[in-house]
Formats: C-alpha cells, structure tokens, sequence
C-alpha cells in the first residue's frame, strides 16, 4: 500500500550523558508507545564488536555434534541448535555476574582454547552490566519525579545474560522473506541489543502492523521488558518483536537480558499505580513467570498468547 509506514524511526539518546528535560520527554513517549528506543556512546567499541563476532563464529562453526554437547539436554544447557526457535536460528547463552567463567565453561566442554572468548566476553559482559544500571536510572526518570533515587534500590539485585545469535538463512531462500526468530516479548527488565548490519528486526505497533528497526553504526537498540511492563503496572510497554531474513546472509545479534533475581516478588509501588489504585498485574514471584515461559515452548519465542499478561494480568 503506497504510503505504508514500514521502518520506525526510534529516538536516540546519548548514555554518556546526563538526560536532559526534552530528551526525557521523547524517552517516556518511547518507552510507553513502543517499549523501544536507541542509545549511542555505549562506550563499546568497533573493535570489540569484531573480536566478539570472530570467536562466536568460530563456535558456531564446529559441528552440530559438538555443538550438542552444550545443548538442552546436557548440564550446561548453554546452547541452542537449529529447530528449537526456528530452523534458521542458533545461539549460545553466556550468564553473569561473572561472564568470563561462564563463556570459559563452554569453551572447555567444546575443547577449544577460552582464554580470548572468556576475556572478550568478560569485558562486554561487564560493559553491558553497567549500561543495564545506567538505563534502569532513566527509565525509572520516565515513570516520574525522582523515581530514579526512590526506586533504584528495587532493581539493585539484578543479574544479566547474554545470548549470542547466529541466524543462517542460505540454503532455504527460494521464499521471499523468512522467520528467524518468531514473535515474542522478553522476559527481562530491560534488552539491550546489537545487530549487525543485515538488519531484520521487527518490532509489532498496537495494530498489529510489523515495523522494521533499522540497524544503525554505533547504536544500540534498547527494549523494555515484561518484567518491568509488570513492574511499572503496564505503564511501560513490553512489545512483540521478530526478526525476519530477507537475504540469504548470515546474521549476527547480541540479546543482554537484564532481569530481576528469581525470588524477587514482582509488585508495582503504589507511587507508579497511582491513587485509583488499579492494578493491571497480580503480585508474582519472578522465577514463576520464567517457569511458565519455559513451560510452553512456543511461548519462549513465539505465540503472543504467552506473556506476562497471561499469566499475572488482572484484566484491568
Ligand atoms: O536478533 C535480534 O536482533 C533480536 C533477538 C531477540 O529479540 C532476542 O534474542 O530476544
Ligand atoms: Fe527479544
């Protein structure tokens, strides 16, 4: 249809510094009708993005045989292979706080030599960390006055993983465009991604209508997870989002989840409900969403039936 808007243009902010009044006006807009927004000035380099694509590929490259023995039915459960989320997709988990000997763990059950995975993996395990804290600081500024300080205190035991992902359309391109990753929502406060330049993210505006978020040089995509649409008492959106192949490349991503520790009782203050008091979200133990995710296979990735507001919405 001619005139049909098909890329959203998201807003970007500089994290290195502090926000200003407008720029926090366009974020709370963001983070409430997309749940998406950009960051530059990361402070993550070129160069690091490049090591860490080389030593991912180099794992992604050994045989699927070996690949299994990080699977879902081994102890470590770090990788998945080709099938699970789609036939196009796999992608290795790396878990906080300490990255380096999570990387170094799956490097050893492969036999390859972990000291540059473990030391790259390290170093933006560490980085992404502390952009996590940096974000949280000012999505909470969206919600209200000085939530930033009154609330900070309730994201503080937050953990974070990483999940590398490698999507390989080429044998398959005779279709015009392929799911890679299919529609979901994460089950995190916050993401933070990184894609290559093949692009093919997709975020779902509230019509339903899929929207391209371009890739863009020294930028990063940040979304809002369920965790904290649940926090906020839906006041932040967690949106649907895909990722689509339109070429027959290979395509790289980083997935950082930052999410609240598993014991954590998951309750919007009554400062962020506000005095009516309706509340969108029942009381619920963080790990027991996760276990209902990963209960229903498809709803880890797809089917929009399964989030958060299936399973603590008040239909309020
Ligand atoms: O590959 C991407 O660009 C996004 C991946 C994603 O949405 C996820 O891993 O949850
Ligand atoms: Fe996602």
């Amino acid at each position: 249809m001619p005139g049909t808007q098909t890329s959203l243009d998201l807003p970007l902010f500089d994290i290195s510094q502090p926000i200003s009044a407008t720029s926090l006006s366009s974020l709370s807009l963001a983070c409430k009708e997309w749940g998406f927004f950009r960051i530059i000035n990361h402070g993550v380099s070129k160069d690091l993005y490049s090591r860490l694509y080389t030593v991912s590929n180099h794992i992604f490259s050994l045989p699927s045989e070996l690949k299994l023995k990080l699977g879902p039915s081994s102890t470590l459960k770090t990788y998945t292979p080709h099938f699970i989320a789609s036939p196009f997709f796999e992608s290795l988990l790396v878990s906080g706080p300490d990255f380096s000997a999570s990387a170094q763990s799956s490097s050893e059950v492969l036999n390859q030599s972990s000291s540059e995975f473990s030391e790259i993996l390290r170093e933006y395990g560490n980085r992404m960390t502390n952009l996590s804290k940096s974000i949280i600081q000012i999505v909470l500024m969206c919600l209200g006055e000085d939530f930033e300080r009154k609330f900070e205190c309730e994201f503080t035991n937050c953990h974070g993983y990483l999940r590398i992902n490698n999507y390989s359309p080429l044998e398959c391109m005779n279709h015009k465009e392929l799911e890679g990753l299919g529609m979901h929502t994460d089950m995190s406060c916050v993401t933070i991604v990184y894609q290559d330049q093949i692009g093919g993210l997709q975020v779902r505006s509230k019509e339903g209508n899929w929207l391209d978020i371009n890739p863009c040089d020294d930028t990063l995509v940040v979304n809002i997870g369920d965790l904290m649409q649940a926090w906020s008492n839906g006041k932040l959106r967690s949106s649907e989002h895909r990722v689509v192949l339109k070429q027959p490349v290979n395509r790289f991503s980083l997935a950082f989840f930052w999410c609240f520790e598993d014991e954590k009782l998951i309750l919007a203050p009554e400062e962020v409900v506000g005095e009516r008091n309706l509340r969108v979200y029942k009381p619920f133990v963080c790990a027991d969403y996760m276990k209902f995710r990963q209960n229903s296979e498809r709803g880890k990735f797809e089917k929009v039936g399964f989030t958060v507001k299936d399973f603590a919405g008040t239909g309020g």
